[in-house]
């Protein structure tokens, strides 16, 4: 062949290929009605049955999946009728580009979009105004390269570039990944739950079913079309010998995006986008199931669990109808209580944002609520998803490289059109699964005092159990003080023997699945990923394990993704290898720069500043402990307990403050302006220029002035005092006087001060409400002192508080006692709280030096501790001999 056949030739073909495609997909049908029949595909899963888990394939999804086997029946018929070689194919039917005949019906139709929406679809459509598919939930995963399928378009990779099967998934996996336990020193098992429970919001594919949601028994029924069993090998050192096969089913197959004729896709079952969905649900039916409908809550039970689902359907173990499964935004949430705590917490952090909101903004309603809480959790994810996960797995450079790390202040401009969001299927089926070694083989629960059930992993599996008993605030704790496994080779037998296992000796096998999964969807070999990636050598391993993978591949091109990568030698400050980290690098930013709503984007869908740095507060710690009887935890809580990050209790541990989304409802933001500068008048030689931040008033969306008031002090052309006494002085200004303290008779300013004196300054202004702070300052800038490093001296703060002073505190720092003999502060509350006195009381010669005194008063309103208006009185003395 070699050269291409033209487009036309190819669409004609491909016509003519869809006749009778339904006939043949009835066939199939048939084989699996059959085995339904008989019997031999059940709908609950046997005990003998460890793959039942995986077939919660969505009834869209199966609808997709015969559209996608028709699509590629029609690929197959048109190569055939081509007489394409099979080593060409893919290539050569992908560049033409065929759109689908007229028989076929593609499924993926565009909607239409709202572009001004503030909050993202259920299903992720829309997010992408120019290509609203994009991203969107039961759409295909996208590839980084080309499938090598063993047909051109639709067989399982299986060659080995030297001819010959590639080695058997269930060998490479108990050869190579062995189950030795290698703790990863200073890291906590959340590392693990937190890094599955992304992927459960980013990834799920679809899995070929039986009749009627069968599952399908691969290895009593091998040839069909959604089978694809995994043989046992001889003398395997665990299954027992009447075990001659681990059950697989193939993923869906679905048409491309753009629906042309081609090569096998996989489907994405929820959306790509890092946007809740675990949460919320994929569809819009899911989301609606999962809510109250009414103040914007999502549904618990009792203890503020998660609500229930009384069909377990293939997800769960039903050991006792009073501890029923879980129902949530994702269906795989009763995998094993670890995850179920996680998407606990997560429920209860809704529902805590959502009675947040209702607070301030009793307009409202159940709609606006619900989505404004899920705008809020949907960043919160983002930002412990980049801000804390990441940074662990990838380490700082890789970080940069990739543009992932999040902003501590403003905004990021980092919002790309043409990025495409899409799960890459190399990411899905291997990249991403290095997760897998991260597993510890025990599940533990703690009470803060001693754990309260310590148990292994195997014995969990889809169990709600522990979640009943234990509680999820035990098991939160037991994640933040168990350890992780480092990212090796080494996976726990938890999840290569017993994975899923209901008899003994019939458990499921991961590292095998992953594999085996790999070559389901046909991606590339390890090197092809390494040379993408710019990787110098085949290797970046250490000697032992390329010596490993040398003896168990006929050569290195035949190296599984998965194996290849899990094993390398970690990046520097990362936890997985140089082609891994560029795998979920290179993901994580299309997630982070293909997403309109990614929360630090600026833009029309941006958060306010204050509001964006209230979810740069949000830690996994801080979650934890809003949403758990925590009650104390380390800040870092994917790092373990020690010196620098030791337990703290939780009401040390910020978590987002609301504040900042009052009233927000249609909010224009107005900012704060300055008014005009204006004088006082004179007061000797100095005059005061002030300009306050009233012209406009900020709303309450809008951002105030940098500061609430400024002043400026200024010299006047005339020569008069600086105070004197009963001069009426402007409201923000303070009067002094100075006394002789022996003879209790003013000193005019002008003149010298005597030995013993007492300065009184008093504060004056209307504008004080219920609270003030003043501070007082004395700065000796005698010539005695001048050299001195602590000349500056704090003498008092002050809390005022309706009308009484509450608070003070005395800090002299100076350490001048010739000139600081005695300082004492005063406070007499003249006219209620809006005077304030302070008495500063020397007792020594000052000689012919000058002094000053800075009286500054922070007024707050309200809330001490929340918001101050800043008010700054500035006062200067200066207490000068003539
Ligand atoms: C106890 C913990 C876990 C268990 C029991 C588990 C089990 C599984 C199973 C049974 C599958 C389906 C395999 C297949 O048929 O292809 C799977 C898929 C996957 N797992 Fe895990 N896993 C766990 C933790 C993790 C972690 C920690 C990560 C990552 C950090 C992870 C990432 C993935 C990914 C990306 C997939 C593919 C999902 C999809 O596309 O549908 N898993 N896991
Ligand atoms: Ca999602």
């Amino acid at each position: 062949q070699g050269i291409s056949a033209s487009r036309a030739q190819f669409q004609a073909a491909a016509t003519q290929a869809a006749v009778g495609v339904e006939a043949r997909i009835a066939a199939a049908d048939r084989l699996d009605r059959s085995a339904f029949d008989e019997g031999v595909d059940r709908v609950n899963p046997g005990l003998r049955d460890s793959s039942g888990p995986q077939l919660l394939t969505t009834a869209t999804a199966n609808e997709i999946g015969r559209v996608g086997q028709a699509f590629l029946d029609t690929a197959r018929n048109t190569l055939v009728r081509m007489s394409i070689r099979p080593e060409d194919a893919g290539r050569e039917i992908t560049a033409a580009g065929i759109p689908p005949p007229d028989a076929l019906r593609c499924p993926f139709q565009p909607p239409n979009c709202d572009p001004t929406a503030k909050f993202r679809t259920i299903d992720g459509s829309c997010n992408n105004v120019a290509n609203p598919l994009w991203g969107r939930s039961q759409t295909p995963f996208e590839r980084l390269l080309a499938p090598i399928y063993n047909d051109g378009v639709s067989e399982p990779r299986s060659a080995s570039v030297f001819g010959g099967p590639l080695p058997n998934a269930r060998l490479i996996s108990r050869e190579f990944h062995d189950s030795m336990s290698n703790p990863l020193a200073g890291s906590t098992h959340l590392l693990m739950e937190i890094g599955q429970f992304i992927s459960h919001d980013i990834e799920f594919q679809a899995l070929s079913q039986g009749y009627a949601g069968a599952n399908l028994d691969c290895c009593e029924r091998k040839n069909r079309p959604g089978c694809f069993p995994i043989d046992i090998p001889p003398n395997d050192p665990f299954f027992p010998p009447n075990r001659t096969c681990i059950n697989i089913v193939r993923a869906l197959p679905t048409p491309p995006l753009d629906c042309t004729i081609g090569v096998r896709h996989q489907l994405n079952q929820i959306t790509h986008y890092l946007d809740g969905s675990a949460i919320y649900g994929s569809s819009d039916d899911e989301t609606r199931d999962l809510r109250t409908l009414t103040g914007g809550l999502l549904k618990t039970s009792s203890n503020n669990l998660l609500p229930t689902e009384p069909t377990t359907g293939t997800g769960c173990i039903l050991t006792t109808s009073t501890r029923p499964c879980f129902k949530a935004g994702d269906v795989r949430v009763n995998q094993q209580p670890m995850l179920m705590s996680m998407h606990t917490v997560w429920v209860r952090e809704h529902n805590r944002l959502a009675r947040g909101l209702a607070l301030p903004n009793p307009t409202w309603d159940d709609e606006r609520l619900f989505q404004e809480a899920r705008r809020i959790l949907g960043a919160e994810l983002q930002h412990i998803t980049y801000s804390e996960f990441l940074p662990e797995v990838l380490g700082r450079r890789v970080m940069t490289k990739y543009g992932l790390k999040p902003r501590s202040n403003g905004y990021v401009n980092g919002y790309d059109a043409s990025e495409q969001p899409m799960v890459r299927s190399a990411f899905a089926t291997a990249a991403y699964r290095f997760g897998h070694s991260f597993i510890w083989q025990r599940v533990l629960a703690h009470n803060g005092a001693i754990k309260t059930s310590d148990r292994l992993l195997k014995d969990e599996f889809l169990k709600p159990d522990l979640v009943y008993t234990r509680g999820v605030g035990d098991i939160c704790r037991g994640l933040t003080r168990s350890p992780v496994e480092k990212v090796d080779k080494s996976l726990t037998d938890q999840i290569t023997n017993h994975l899923f296992e209901r008899e003994r000796g019939f458990g499921g096998d991961l590292a095998a699945t992953n594999i085996q999964r790999g070559r389901d969807y046909a991606i590339p070999g390890y090197q092809a990923y390494r040379r993408l990636c710019e990787l110098d050598g085949q290797f970046s391993h250490t000697r032992i394990v390329q010596q490993k993978l040398n003896g168990i591949y006929r050569s290195p091109e035949d190296i599984d993704l998965f194996p290849g990568g899990v094993s390398e030698f970690p990046v520097n400050g990362g936890k997985v290898g140089p082609t891994f980290a560029c795998l979920i690098g290179r993901q994580f930013k299309s997630l982070k720069n293909g997403d309109r709503f990614y929360y630090e984007n600026s833009g029309d869908t941006a958060f306010s500043g204050n509001q964006l740095q209230e979810i740069r507060k949000v830690t996994l710690a801080s979650l934890f402990c809003a949403n758990t009887d925590i009650g104390t935890i380390q800040p870092k809580a994917l790092k373990s307990i020690r010196p620098g990050n030791t337990l703290v209790n939780c009401n040390n541990i910020p978590h987002l403050d609301l504040n900042p989304w009052r009233a927000t409802g249609g909010c224009v933001p107005v900012n704060g302006g300055y008014s005009a500068w204006e004088r006082t008048r004179c007061f000797g030689t100095w005059r005061i220029r002030y300009r306050i931040c009233n012209n406009p008033l900020p709303n309450e969306c809008g951002k105030p002035c940098r500061r609430q008031f400024e002043i400026r002090i200024e010299t006047c052309d005339t020569h008069r005092p600086v105070f004197r006494r009963g001069n009426a002085v402007p409201p923000h200004v303070a009067m002094a006087e100075s006394r002789d303290s022996k003879t209790n008779t003013i000193i005019p300013l002008t003149a010298p001060t005597p030995n013993i004196a007492t300065t009184t300054v008093t504060a004056n202004h209307p504008n004080i409400a219920d609270r003030a702070r003043f501070e007082a300052s004395y700065t000796d800038t005698s010539e005695q002192c001048k050299n001195e490093i602590n000349k500056d001296t704090t003498i008092s703060t002050m809390v005022i508080d309706a009308g009484k002073a509450v608070h003070k505190t005395d800090s002299v720092t100076g350490d001048d006692d010739d000139t600081i003999a005695l300082l004492r502060e005063n406070e007499e509350l003249v006219d209620s709280l809006r005077r304030l006195k302070i008495e500063f009381v020397k007792n020594k010669a000052m000689g012919n030096e000058s002094h000053e005194f800075e009286i500054k008063a922070k007024l707050g309103h309200g809330k001490a501790q929340t918001k101050f208006l800043l008010l700054m009185i500035i006062f200067t003395a200066y207490n000068k001999r003539s």
